[in-house]
This record gives structure tokens, sequence and C-alpha cells, in this order.
């Protein structure tokens, strides 16, 4: 007979069932005081500053993530104000709020990793944004990255300039004085949707033909980050979501119906495109981002269609709902200042003789208000609450040096993070940070020392090797959709306030409080 057996199971033959239990329990109790001593006294990360409470139990996180809702950011926020500029905010992980020290942790060439578990938030565990190792990060992002690239992306603005002026002619058509009340959140998403699925895989929707603007497709992006704090701290449902069926998990659990609808269009795709069907890629000027992954130096393993299909949905969900909020709420703080919408009409006005013949995006780059404004809508993205790209902390793993942030010394393998919120929040870099200011941008500003740009401390998309690769798309989607907007239409704000359009919820991008009914207008 086994050891183990002799040595744990016969003693307890004689044993109630309730003893056992009590017995097992008091085990389960022993080995959490160990842990937390272990936590608190002995642990590498034992001499750095942050509530007692968040350094003995992951469930600190989990209290503000999921029983308060999205509010963890929140308290990081807090913590720092109690303890200074560097946080344990929970057993294993350290973040920073000091805007000089961005640039070590997001730094360009270095070989950093991301925190693994943070990595099941969004179910696409293939994808480069995912993917937590720096060297197949590296392989997986220079697969994508031509498709990418400025001149790349210059050369689909007119598929943007299209879908935009489409949207354009639908307002004057259903919307212009008609008193029909335009939800902008809605517009926009359907409106980033069909860029992403037009460009991504040369397959476009017509999301901007659904009725009110209202598509499933955004829907179901956002129902995805709804869940994602129970996915990153539980991924024992997503394990188990997994192996169902998908037909019995649309009916288990209908919420995420919308998803797993998503998920399985985007595979049907990709085995179109693998199978060479994709009939409209085949009629398409373009090429999608599939004709880069596939002529790259990808090996055979990394071109699966459930691979392929990760790097699609990543993409759709990094491009979608960040590009949308920002839209957003940059028309909600043009319409809530008539300062700012007079001045930068004017200037569209001026450069924009005829609004049926828009100018390019490099053009339109030239116009110092509406840069400026698309600068302080990033900022508002983050330091304001009022928008963000992507609000939640973007950790990072120096897993062979230590990193030094003054009297600490960080041990290598330490998730550190560090995030837009607290950098676009900090008042000696952005002086009345709660006030929505285009004018901050205008004439070269500089930082708080005196010679670094102003720009430098800008980081909704995040800096270095694990940056937002899509920046340069939404930088043409921003600029064509508010200059086309505002040259071509007339909005007036609808029972909507600033609290419709503040960050109130962390689900890994920025949501408004629960109860908003949306950012909505009436076209003029
Ligand atoms: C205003 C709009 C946007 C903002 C503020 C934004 C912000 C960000 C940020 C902060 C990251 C870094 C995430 C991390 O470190 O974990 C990121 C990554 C990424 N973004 Fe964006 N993004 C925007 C639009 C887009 C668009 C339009 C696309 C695609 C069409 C896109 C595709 C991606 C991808 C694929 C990554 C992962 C890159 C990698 O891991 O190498 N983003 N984005």
């Amino acid at each position: 007979m086994a050891v183990w057996y002799r040595m744990i199971v016969e003693p307890l033959a004689g044993w109630s069932w309730q003893r056992i239990v009590a017995s097992l329990f008091c085990v389960w109790l022993a080995y959490l005081v160990i842990v937390g001593i272990h936590r608190l006294y002995f642990h590498p990360l034992a001499k750095f500053p942050g509530p007692r409470l968040a350094s003995v139990t992951q469930w600190y996180e989990i209290f503000y993530d999921i029983f308060h809702k999205g509010q963890f950011t929140f308290e990081i926020q807090r913590m720092h104000q109690k303890y200074g500029p560097i946080v344990r905010i929970n057993p294993e992980e350290l973040h920073i709020d000091d805007p000089d020290y961005y640039d070590m942790i997001y730094a360009t060439g270095k070989p950093y990793d991301k925190m693994q578990y943070f990595l099941d938030r969004l179910n696409m565990p293939l994808s480069s944004f995912a993917t937590a190792g720096s060297d197949l990060h590296k392989t997986r992002r220079a697969a994508i990255a031509p498709f990418f690239s400025k001149q790349r992306v210059s050369a689909y603005n007119y598929l943007i300039q299209d879908i935009v002026d489409h949207l354009s002619h639908r307002l004057s058509a259903e919307y212009t004085g008609t008193g029909k009340v335009l939800n902008l959140a809605q517009m926009w998403g359907a409106m980033t949707s069909d860029i992403i699925t037009d460009v991504v895989f040369a397959r476009p929707m017509g999301y901007i033909n659904c009725p009110d603007f209202d598509s499933q497709f955004t829907t179901a992006v956002c129902d995805m980050l709804f869940t994602s704090h129970i996915r990153a701290h539980f991924p024992i449902f997503l394990t188990a979501m997994n192996t169902l069926p998908s037909w019995l998990v649309k009916i288990l659990a209908p919420a995420v119906k919308p998803v797993i609808e998503y998920e399985e269009m985007l595979e049907l795709q990709i085995k179109d495109i693998l199978d060479g069907r994709n009939e409209e890629a085949k009629l398409s000027s373009h090429k999608t981002v599939f004709h880069d992954i596939l002529s790259s130096n990808l090996p055979p393993c990394e071109l699966t269609a459930g691979r392929l299909q990760n790097e699609a949905m990543s993409v759709v969900a990094a491009g979608v709902e960040t590009t949308r909020w920002a839209l957003t709420v940059g028309c909600y703080h043009i319409l809530a200042n008539i300062g700012i919408e007079q001045r930068l009409r004017s200037e569209l006005e001026h450069a924009i003789p005829d609004p049926n013949r828009m100018i390019s995006v490099p053009e339109l780059e030239k116009l110092p208000y509406l840069t400026a404004f698309i600068q302080e809508r990033k900022l508002i993205q983050s330091g304001l609450r009022m928008a963000y790209g992507l609000c939640q902390r973007l950790p990072r793993i120096n897993p062979r040096s230590p990193w030094q942030y003054a009297d600490y010394t960080i041990p290598p393998g330490t998730p550190v993070s560090m995030d837009a919120y607290h950098m676009h929040n900090n008042e000696s870099v952005f002086p009345e940070c709660q006030t929505f200011k285009p004018e901050r941008w205008l004439n070269n500003p500089v930082g708080p020392n005196g010679t670094t740009p102003l720009g430098h401390y800008m980081v909704a998309f995040s800096k270095g090797t694990r940056m937002c690769i899509g920046m340069n798309m939404a930088y043409s989607e921003l600029y064509i959709g508010l200059a086309t907007m505002f040259r071509r239409h007339r909005f007036n704000l609808y029972e909507t306030d600033r609290s419709d359009v503040e960050f109130a919820i962390d689900m890994i991008t920025p949501q408004p409080k629960l109860d908003s009914k949306g950012a909505r207008v009436l076209v003029g």
C-alpha cells in the first residue's frame, strides 16, 4: 500500500466527517496565517509602503474591482496620497506615481514582460497584446507592425473619410432638424467598428447603418470589458467557459452571447481568409492585416486560425472602445464649452471653405487649435476622469535586473505599474488638471523642469516596446471624425452633463456612472 495512504488516510479512519472538515479548515487557516506573515515580514516587497491588508491578500484588489465595481484605480490614487509615490498595491505588485519615472518602466528596446494574470482579462491569450514574454511579443508585434505604420495608415485615410462621410449623410437625412436624439457613443462606436472591420478584414460590416447606430458588435466589445475583472481574478470561470460548447454558454450566460457570436464571426472570417475565400479581401483595394501576418517570418505554429482569431480580437477590442470613447468625450467638451466650439469652428471654416471637400489628415494636423484640442482631449482621457484610452494600470516586469526608485531597489521579476490616469492628473505637470484647456498645448509648452516638452508627459498611448500599435490609425479617426462632424453639422447637448462622460468605473477602459443614458445631442 502506498506510503501516503498509510501515513494520511489510515490514521483518519476513525474520524467523523465533522472532525475531518474542522481539521482541514484549521490547516487552511494556519496556511493563510503563515502566508500572511511571510508577505508582511519576509517577502521581497515587505519593506515597500502600502496598506497592510493589500500586502497580505489579493482580496483587497478583488473587493475594489468586483464588489465595488471597477474602483481599484481610484483606491490606488488614495494609497499614493497616504503612502507616497511608490506603493505596494497587492502582495506581488508595486505602483509608482512619478511622471519622471515613466520612461524607465515603459522604455523602448528593453525586454520587459507583462504580468501573466492580467492577460486573461480579454480571453485572447495568443494575441500580441496578451503575450507576457518580451521575446515572443517582439516576434508577434513585428508581424503586425507594418500594417499600422504611419505610411500605411495614411493610405487608408480615404476609407476612414468614406465611412465618416456616410455617417455625416445619415445625420443630414435622419437627424438634422428632426428632433431625433443622437447618442454620440453609439454613433462613434458604429464608426470605429466599421473602420476596424473594413481595414482589418476588408469586410465592412455596415454598423453605421444600424437603427440609431445601435450596433450589437460594439455592445459585445463593451460587454467583454465588463467581465474583465472576473476573468482576471478568477480565471477558472474562463477555463470553464472555454471548455463548454458555445451554444451552452450562450444559454447559461446570455449576457456574454454577443461576445461569443462576435468571436464566432471572427473565426469564420479568418477561416475564409486562410482558405482564400475572403472575397471582399480579394476585391479590396488595400491589404488587410492578415496579408502582413501571413507574409511575415512567423513560423507555421503562429499562423493557426486560433492565433489569428486572437490577434484580430485584440485589434478590434483595442481599437473600437478606446477611440469611440475618446471621440465621445471630445465632442462633449467641445459642446459644453461655447468658446472652444466657436474657436474650433472658425478654424475649420477658414481651413475648409467647402465642407464637402474635406482636407487631408496632414493638412488637418497643421491646424493649431484642432491639434491642441486633440491633445487636450487625450489629456482629458487620462487626467480629468472624463475619458481615457486605457485607464487601468499597465504592469511591466524586468525579469533580469532590479529597477532603482529613489532609495528603493525593486527586485527583478516584480510587476511594477504606472498609468495615464495618475500621469495626467499630476498638478505639477498639468496645472488645473481638472479644467479642460486646449490652450495649454499652444506655443510649444514645456513641463515643470522648464525644458522637457509637455507632450513628453502624454501617455494615453503608453510608451516603449508595448505602446499602442494603432496610434496612427486612432489619430486619423480623431482628426477626420471631429473635423468632418464639426465642419458640417451643429449639435446641441440633450439632457447630458459632465457625469455622462466622466471616468467613474475602471473596466480596463473608462466607463461613466452605471445609470448614465449616454452623451446625447440634437443635430441642428
Ligand atoms: C484613442 C485611441 C487609443 C488609445 C488611447 C489606445 C491606447 C493603448 C495603450 C495604452 C496600449 C498599451 C496597452 C498595454 O500596455 O497593455 C495599447 C495597445 C494596443 N493598441 Fe491601442 N489605443 C487606441 C487606439 C487603438 C486602435 C485604433 C488600434 C487598432 C486599430 C489599437 C490597437 C492596439 C494594439 C494591437 C495594442 C497592443 C500592442 C502590443 O501589445 O504590442 N489601439 N493601446
